[in-house]
């Protein structure tokens, strides 16, 4: 039997990621690549009200009563610094009623069109488990749509060195700068874990035969 070791972690299963949104999973499972064996689950999961580490972990408690083993869940957030951190964890209803242009209009009575896209992945190892979560955030600005529209808020965010907005970019390049990526990969620029949330790096999850 395959066990993968995570942090002293020995699982029995491959992991389950947990998403209703085949974008999402295209790029988790690009970004993992074969680091670790993995499995999908198509569920759309509510969704609490709070802080991003709070609603994945909720997320993730849900999940495990429809998953028994392993599994993975993840909330995405866009944050605009002019509104405090809003949309936020909200960013999908305001994206669903408001378009890429309504968001730009948002921040048309400010000048500052600073914001940071916000990944909370939460892992839990069986049922039973406490949620492990980290983090990722890639900085950047609110700009006029550019590039192909068929993922979320991808054409209105370009991140802070590049001319391209994430839409723009080709795949690989973005996957290796998102907020995502950071996530999964424990980059040093992530923001340190609160209290009581520990981290794990993908990475250095090994399967043992
Ligand atoms: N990298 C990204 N680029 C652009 N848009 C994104 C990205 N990641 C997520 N989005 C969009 C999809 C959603 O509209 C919103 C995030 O909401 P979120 O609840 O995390 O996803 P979701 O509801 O589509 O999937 P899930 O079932 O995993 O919750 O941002
Ligand atoms: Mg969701």
């Amino acid at each position: 039997m395959a066990a993968v070791k995570a942090s002293g972690l020995v699982l029995s299963r491959p992991v389950t990621f947990v998403t209703g949104n085949a974008k999402k999973l295209e790029e988790v499972r690009s970004i993992l690549g074969q680091s670790i064996p993995f499995q999908s689950l198509k569920l759309d999961l509510p969704e609490l009200q709070g802080e991003p580490e709070d609603i994945s972990r909720e997320k993730a408690r849900l999940a495990a009563i429809e998953v028994n083993g392993p599994l993975l869940v993840e909330d995405t957030c866009l944050c605009f610094n002019a509104l405090k951190g809003l949309p936020g964890p909200y960013i999908k209803w305001f994206l669903q009623k408001l378009g890429h242009e309504g968001l730009n209009n948002l921040l048309l009575a400010y000048e500052d069109k600073s914001a940071y896209a916000l990944c909370a992945f939460s892992f839990m190892k069986g049922p039973d488990a406490e949620p492990i979560t980290f983090l990722g955030k890639t900085p950047g600005k609110i700009v006029p749509a550019r590039g192909p529209t068929d993922f979320g808020w991808d054409p209105i965010f370009q991140p802070d060195g590049y001319e391209q907005t994430y839409a723009e970019m080709p795949k690989e390049e973005k996957n290796k700068i998102s907020h995502r990526y950071k996530a999964l990969a424990q980059e040093p620029q992530n923001i340190p874990a609160p209290n009581g949330v520990g981290r794990i790096d993908p990475r250095r999850l090994h399967v043992q035969f």
